[in-house]
């Protein structure tokens, strides 16, 4: 399997480059070069599989040519051994056509860590013939930054720089990340968003005076590698609701893109997906770019559901490039345009394209807090604020009749509810108990580092702590 990127530019590279890569040198994201297909035989032959057994299954063809099946499978047991949950990413039926897929049962309490413990073996195993030492820059709204830093703690060879905007996750999201006090992890918060944290990351993969100096990689879903685990799930709960002899929808909370684009691709796979809701807050640039083609960046509004505080959502491009026809030249064009402006329109066929696939929702403070008592009266589960909106949007479009209430509809619980505790509490009253695992997260130091929201002095911090390339 080789790998190209969108903006059509850089050089092919197969999936051991693309992971130590992140992102490409033309500022595009990998992606395969052909969507790997399953027939409806080969789908249906995997009904009944563990969690491990599946993802070997799924991502065989994403990996081959850099890892065997059996090297891969033995990633797989490391990484899924750490969850709490024998089946992983276990399904809790909610109503008749409602269910909930419980992602959140990894170290970090959230999605992120599906894919994210898979990527610290990975990097490991790709480095371990390399006499290479990666820095790894990284920006998160809360979730992805405790997952990595997670995953690569204490692992030689690697160093993880993690840019938060500051004041602007949860306390128990924050203490996740700078209560870990392993050298090898940096722990930055900047005056600023997510979005603008996003930027400066991206911006230092093309800094030739910062770039050319150390091995970069990534660990946010630019990354290929991060989406590549993500489709897995989707295969695991839809299998359980009859796939592939019955369709089944998803609704997703979103905020970079990444999650439902790997549902995007499940469906490029042959897994009959009915429908994929894109599930916003109000900063609803996806919302307003699926509904109304109009894909323009405005300011950030700080919310409950934090982790999807975000304008500018890096994964969007990987769906332009397919509606484009996989044109690099195209897609280059869009993007550059996009990021001088932050306005982007979307062609009549490339809404069509969309429209196909994808449905979505902005689902407000008051109805995300309905969607949470709802869930919790009605069925006895206490949700996050994320779930919350992707269970709200789910609501919305079967009410509107846009999904038939016959066709199972999976909403992806990301994060464990004790992550967003205050919010929770003030949505349904009741205060969701932190989970033994995470131990005694509010005793412990915190270690951290505040810098302004200016890229000189972010880009300088990290070029006088991290390893310079070698050779
Ligand atoms: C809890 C939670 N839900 C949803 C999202 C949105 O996922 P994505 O950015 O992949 O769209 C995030 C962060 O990305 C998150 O942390
Ligand atoms: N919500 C995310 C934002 C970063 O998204 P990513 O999936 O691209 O890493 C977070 O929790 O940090």
């Amino acid at each position: 399997m080789d790998y190209i990127s969108t903006r059509g530019e850089a050089a092919a590279l197969d999936f051991e480059g693309v992971t130590l890569a992140g992102l490409a040198s033309d500022g595009g994201l990998y992606v395969p070069r052909a969507w790997p297909k399953f027939t409806h035989a080969e789908i249906a032959a995997m009904a009944g599989l563990s969690y491990v057994e599946l993802a070997v299954r799924v991502m065989t063809p994403f990996v081959a040519g850099s890892l065997t099946e059996d090297e891969l499978r033995g990633l797989c047991e490391a990484a899924y051994g750490r969850f709490s949950h024998k089946a992983v990413t276990p399904l809790a039926q909610i109503d008749e056509s409602n269910w909930l897929l419980e992602l959140f049962h990894g170290p970090t309490l959230a999605f992120k860590d599906v894919a994210l413990q898979l990527l610290g073996h990975l990097f490991e195993r790709f480095l371990s013939n390399r006499d290479t030492h990666l820095t790894i820059v990284g920006a998160t709204s809360g979730d992805t930054g405790s997952a990595a830093i997670d995953a690569v703690a204490g692992r030689e060879k690697v160093d993880i720089f993690m840019l938060h905007p500051d004041g602007r996750v949860s306390d128990v999201q924050r203490r996740q990340m700078t209560t870990v006090l392993a050298p090898n992890v940096h722990n930055i918060a900047i005056d600023g968003s997510f979005d603008d944290a996003q930027a400066m990351v991206k911006r230092m993969f093309g800094d030739p005076d910062f770039a050319g100096r150390f091995t970069l990689s990534a660990v946010n879903s630019i990354n290929w590698a991060r989406l590549m685990a993500q489709i897995v799930y989707y295969f695991a709960a839809a299998l359980q609701l009859g796939a592939p002899h019955r369709p089944v929808a998803f609704s997703v909370p979103t905020g970079n893109f990444g999650d439902v684009f790997a549902g995007y691709v499940a469906a490029q796979m042959g897994l009959p997906v009915a429908r994929l809701i894109v599930a916003t807050n109000v900063n609803d640039i996806l919302h307003r770019a699926i509904s109304a083609g109009d894909y323009s960046a405005g300011s950030v509004t700080p919310t409950a559901a934090p982790s999807m505080d975000i304008q500018v959502s890096s994964n969007f491009e990987r769906l332009l490039f397919d509606l484009e026809g996989r044109d690099g030249a195209l897609t280059a064009a869009r993007m550059k345009g996009f990021e001088s402006t932050k306005a982007m329109q979307l062609s009549p066929e490339m809404r069509a394209g969309a429209e196909a696939l994808f449905s979505s929702a902005r689902i407000d403070p008051d109805e995300m807090g309905i969607a949470m008592r709802r869930a919790w009266d009605e069925a006895g589960q206490m949700i996050d604020p994320h779930t919350a909106i992707g269970l709200g949007a789910a609501h919305r479009l079967q009410d509107a009749g846009t999904i038939d209430r016959a066709i199972p509809c999976v909403t992806l619980a990301t994060a464990h509810p004790s992550k967003f505790r205050d919010a929770v509490e003030r949505a349904t009253g009741l205060r969701p108990r932190l989970p033994a695992r995470v131990g005694d997260l509010f005793e412990r130091a915190e270690k951290f580092d505040k810098l302004p929201g200016d890229y000189t002095t972010v880009r300088d911090y990290i070029a006088e702590r991290a390893v310079p390339a070698r050779g």
